[in-house]
């Protein structure tokens, strides 16, 4: 329903009204530092009754329904959605995916499931190496519209910020070819998307006999030529482990990317204890990734650094590291938690932030607070944007996820359910809408509008 109002001339016109949730969870007051340590429900800043206002892509108000209404004005142009029997979420921030790629590697999961190790594969010239091979020689079309199919899979799925690493060429020009893909794929998806170098993901076969020449080449051409246009990368990143590269070969990339501005991830123990955790902490990496193998210790430095853990279950399920991450060890120091899908060809086909956070919950042992935390501001931490998305507060950014639910418990619960039923990102509604109060613009099947 939509209503015009002769009250509250003066008060800011909202483009977008959703009333009436069970629940919005806000995450608010969280947008300096991440959460950490014992999290309760009041750390999620829920609110009864409640309801966001948005005006461009902006928030305008969120909190009880009576009290946006009061602070807002709406006319016959604003889209109102009512959200009885649904729950309010910022949209969800998936830190971390390899989401540019071409082929596919299911074969070489059933080769894992058979008892093959990932590094081994990885090591005969498969695994990672092996998606680098498609991956050069799909043209940059191709791999433009299966980026933009998955990222709006993963839209329709309720996340409206994603990060993307390349690291499936690893050359210079093809890196940079990759970075420039996500250009382009920015412009056609409805996303805040946030790219990232990771030119160290695997050492090349062609410098199998010489990975310190690599290394080079990475510090003194690809990471100098990629922050030479600005935007084209956030952050730089490195795959620290046996058989990718070294802590002191990361050490290297990590200082000259910072040098050159980017900002810093490392995937860190994923397999083995590498002292990769201890190297992104002390260079100020804004996070650490995986940290399936890392000692107490290395994780203690991670919380005095206040480095974000993403934490990747979907990964640790079917890359059979040694152990889950361990959360209660992080609970316990203090070491901020992420989530994200890791999507990739070889070791995370899972596009669902939701089923994410069902299986760091009901495997990993994080709470649903935890969880939904971790998926959302900690996961804007974990990119630097903790000022910009993760928590539903006036003036960031208007994503929000409207989920059929009575409690945001729901949504980590119902493994593999999809309760979405509304995504809006960047102000606009780009799914859903089949509530009794739907209006303008909406898809009254709840499926995803055009975009
Ligand atoms: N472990 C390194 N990188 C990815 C996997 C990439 C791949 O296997 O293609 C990860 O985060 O799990
Ligand atoms: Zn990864």
């Amino acid at each position: 329903m939509t209503r015009s109002t002769s009250r509250g001339r003066s008060r800011p016109r909202a483009d977008l009204l959703i009333r009436r949730a069970e629940q919005v969870v806000t995450l608010d007051g969280h947008s300096k530092r991440p959460v950490r340590g014992e999290i309760r429900e009041a750390t999620l800043g829920i609110v009864e009754d409640g309801a966001v206002a948005c005006v461009g892509d902006r928030i305008l108000a969120a909190g009880g329904t009576a009290e946006v209404e009061a602070a807002v004005a709406w006319d016959a142009g604003t889209i109102v959605i009512d959200a009885r029997d649904r729950v309010v979420l910022p949209g969800w921030v998936d830190c971390h995916t390899h989401a540019i790629y071409a082929g596919d590697r299911a074969h070489e999961w059933a080769r894992r499931l058979r008892g093959e190790s990932y590094l081994d594969i990885l090591r005969a010239g498969g695994g990672i190496l092996e998606t680098v091979r498609a991956t050069r020689e799909a043209d940059t079309e191709t791999l433009v519209r299966a980026t933009v199919a998955r990222l709006r899979r993963m839209l329709a799925l309720g996340t409206t910020t994603v990060e993307v690493k390349s690291g499936y060429a690893l050359s210079v020009e093809g890196e940079l070819r990759l970075l420039q893909a996500l250009q382009a794929v920015d412009e056609l998806v409805p996303m805040q998307l946030v790219p990232t170098l990771l030119g160290a993901h695997a050492v090349p076969e062609n410098h199998r006999a010489s990975p310190d020449a690599y290394v080079e080449l990475v510090t003194e051409q690809m990471l100098p030529r990629i922050a030479a246009t600005p935007g084209l990368a956030a952050f730089c990143d490195v795959f620290c482990e046996d058989g990718a590269f070294t802590a002191e070969q990361a050490r290297r990339i990590l200082r000259r990317a910072r040098e050159l501005g980017l900002g810093l991830k490392v995937h860190a123990d994923q397999f083995h204890a590498t002292g990769a955790a201890r190297v992104a902490a002390e260079m100020g990496a804004v996070s650490a990734d995986h940290l399936n193998a890392t000692p107490p210790d290395d994780l203690a430095a991670v919380a005095r650094a206040g480095t974000v853990a993403v934490l990747l279950p979907a990964a640790d399920l079917l890359a059979r590291p040694p152990g889950p991450a361990p959360v209660a060890v992080m609970r316990e120091l203090g070491v901020p938690m992420a989530l994200a899908t890791d999507h990739n060809p070889g070791t995370a086909p899972v596009e669902s932030m939701p089923l994410v956070m069902g299986l760091a919950c009901s495997w990993l042992g994080m709470t649903p607070e935890e969880a939904v935390a971790a998926a959302t501001i900690n996961g804007a931490h974990a990119l630097a944007l903790g000022h910009e998305v993760g928590s539903l507060e006036p003036g960031k950014r208007a994503d929000l996820v409207v989920a059929q639910a009575a409690s945001y418990l729901e949504i980590p619960y119902r493994l593999g359910v999809d309760l979405v039923r509304v995504v809006v990102s960047g102000g606009r509604v780009v799914r859903g809408g089949d509530g009794p109060e739907a209006s303008a613009g909406l898809s009254p099947s709840g499926e995803e509008v055009e975009v």
